[in-house]
């Protein structure tokens, strides 16, 4: 009869307590994406690249605080026009949870979200240079100073200055806009290398933007 020994191998390799671990870096590139262009994913790769961020996470709003950006397409396209764009880029990834969400995305209830979902991680929280006078307006933007590091790029048009601590990532400056875009489709002209060829062609097949109203 054969009997059965448990030996007990104590581990070789000792595990280093998490907060001694370097913590991540990750990129937020918040955007209603309506629809998404070339500038954004030129802005993202370049802050991603100069701040060595670990990814960026491309987060679609359900809802935009601005009072004056209420109006756009609905968040599922959106949501796959994105998806679209940064299907090439392993350090890009979508973030659907404003939209899972739903309401009005305020960062800070963002944040607090991502924060349980991405423990021991620095968040960089990447905006475009016609945002930056407007940071004073968003929703307890003197708590959420204190809970991301702002990252800018300049954009045509807007001073490079703030009263909040930003870092300012010097981008190649693309003159290309969302609102620009539509206007474009709303007139029949090409929207080609301002938008990848997949989202280009996703906007065709759906029909999207062609009524001016949208
Ligand atoms: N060409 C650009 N250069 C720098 N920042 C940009 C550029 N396009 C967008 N951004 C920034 O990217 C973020 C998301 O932008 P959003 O999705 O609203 O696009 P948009 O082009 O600004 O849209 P719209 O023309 O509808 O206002 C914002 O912080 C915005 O400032
Ligand atoms: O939280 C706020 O008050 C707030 C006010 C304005 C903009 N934001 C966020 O900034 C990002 C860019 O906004 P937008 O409208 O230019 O696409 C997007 O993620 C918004 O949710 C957030």
């Amino acid at each position: 009869m054969s009997t059965t020994q448990v030996t007990t191998i104590a581990p070789k390799v000792q595990v280093e307590p998490l907060e001694n671990a370097p913590k991540k870096r990750i990129g937020i590139m918040g955007g209603t994406f309506n629809p998404p262009h070339l500038g954004h994913l030129i802005m993202a790769k370049q802050v991603q690249e100069q701040l060595d961020l670990d990814k960026v996470l491309f987060m679609p709003d359900n809802l935009p605080p601005h009072v004056d950006k209420k109006s756009a397409i609905a968040p599922e396209y959106r949501l796959k026009m994105v998806e679209l764009s940064i299907a090439n880029e392993e350090k890009f990834q979508l973030e659907d949870l404003e939209i899972k969400r739903g309401g009005i995305s305020y960062t800070y209830d963002t944040v607090k979200e991502l924060k349980e979902l991405y423990p021991h991680t620095d968040f960089y929280f990447i905006i475009g240079g016609d945002m930056v006078d407007y940071l004073p307006k968003w929703y307890k933007i003197d708590e959420l100073v204190h809970m991301i590091q702002f990252v800018s790029v300049e954009r045509k048009g807007y001073e490079k200055k703030s009263d909040y601590p930003l870092i300012w990532v010097d981008v190649p400056r693309i003159d290309i806009s969302s609102s620009m875009i539509r206007d474009k489709i709303a007139q029949q002209k090409s929207i080609k290398y301002l938008v990848t060829t997949e989202v280009e062609k996703y906007i065709k097949q759906e029909g999207l933007y062609h009524d001016t109203n949208s």
